[in-house]
């Protein structure tokens, strides 16, 4: 039995992996009562007995729930926050990506961000295959639930009068800059784009390219071929077949899902490509990722108890 404390248990990605570790007779969650769950002693102790600890925190509560536990106890850490993410001394939680033998020997595991789930599962590895260049000046666009942003976000699309579609990022610092530059091994941050809709979860990430203009000039078939090659064997990424849709919905109702789905759509002529990644930010954007790196740690089945 793996004991496992989820530090913001009461938060939003804390429940969804709390709902997905009910059940699992592997599992022995420790819990805090309200009245404890923010005292730093009550954490402290929890997070020195715990097997693995699930931070579920903003960033800073993340660095203080880290500082708390001593470093001669046994205890792994999933840090859902984006407090680690190219921090020394974490492995990025991206199994598909940085393999899932590095994840399973981890101690400290940061899990990359919903937007940058999207866009690393469909760039880092034609990059790394040399099919797409590292010094590209690359585009993200892209479209999330609301539910991306935790408590606040959700209580302010549900209070009434909630935006009908809401753009930010506009000073281009957003936090996910940095984890989509080296993760993917650029040279050059991108430009990210992200909105917000009024509905609970879901995302679409989406990449335009002009391989034309690329001196490899790589052909939309290649793209998604390589991907699936890539990708061959997961039960988490898909990628979707040849073929274009003529259109990508959001459901207002989407029940949770932990897959990812990867398109790669061409024009006529092959000048054009749209690389799209469709999943669930509340999914493989976190609390599925997040019981996927458990499962890894604990030597269990890698998608056990997900929801694919
Ligand atoms: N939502 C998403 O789609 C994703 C979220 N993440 C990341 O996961 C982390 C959690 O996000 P999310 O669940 O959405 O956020 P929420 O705001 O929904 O939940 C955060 C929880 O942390 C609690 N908390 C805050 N400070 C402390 C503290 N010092 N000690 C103990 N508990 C504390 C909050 O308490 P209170 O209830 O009192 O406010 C709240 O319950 C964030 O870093 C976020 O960026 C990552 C990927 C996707
Ligand atoms: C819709 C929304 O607000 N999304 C959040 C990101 C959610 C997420 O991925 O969390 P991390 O920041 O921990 O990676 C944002 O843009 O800040």
């Amino acid at each position: 039995m793996h004991k496992v404390f989820i530090d913001g248990a009461a938060g939003t990605t804390g429940l969804e992996i709390a709902a997905r570790l009910e059940g699992r007779s592997e599992f022995a969650l420790i819990t805090l009562d309200d009245e404890r769950r923010k005292d730093a002693s009550a954490r402290r102790e929890a997070l020195n007995e715990t097997d693995v600890a699930i931070l579920c925190l903003p960033d800073d509560a993340a660095r203080e729930a880290v500082a708390l536990i001593d470093p001669a106890s046994g205890t792994r850490v999933i840090d859902a926050s984006s407090a680690h993410r190219t921090a020394e001394g974490w492995c990025y939680g991206f199994p598909e990506l940085v393999g899932a033998d590095r994840v399973a020997d981890a101690r400290r595991i940061s899990n990359p961000g919903c937007y940058p789930t999207g866009f690393l599962a469909l760039v880092a590895p034609l990059v790394r295959e040399g099919l797409l260049p590292a010094d590209w000046p690359y585009t993200v666009n892209a479209v999330s639930g609301y539910s991306g942003g935790g408590k606040a976000l959700i209580e302010r699309f549900e209070a009434g009068g909630a935006p009908a579609f809401r753009a930010y990022g506009y000073d281009m610092a957003h936090k996910h800059l940095p984890e989509m530059k080296r993760h993917a091994g650029l040279e050059h941050p991108v430009i990210f784009a992200p909105a917000v809709v009024p509905a609970y979860r879901g995302m679409i990430v989406e990449v335009p390219l002009h391989l034309g203009a690329m001196a490899n000039d790589p052909s939309a078939d290649t793209l998604r071929d390589a991907l699936r090659a890539f990708y061959a064997g997961s039960k988490v990424v898909t990628v979707r077949d040849e073929g274009v849709p003529g259109e990508l919905l959001l459901e207002q109702d989407a029940a949770p899902w932990d897959g990812i789905e990867l398109a790669v759509f061409g024009n006529e002529g092959g000048w054009n490509a749209r690389l799209v990644a469709r999943l669930d930010n509340l999914g493989k954007g976190a609390s599925g990722a997040a019981v996927q790196n458990l499962n890894l740690l604990c030597g269990l089945p890698e998608t056990a108890g997900l929801q694919l």
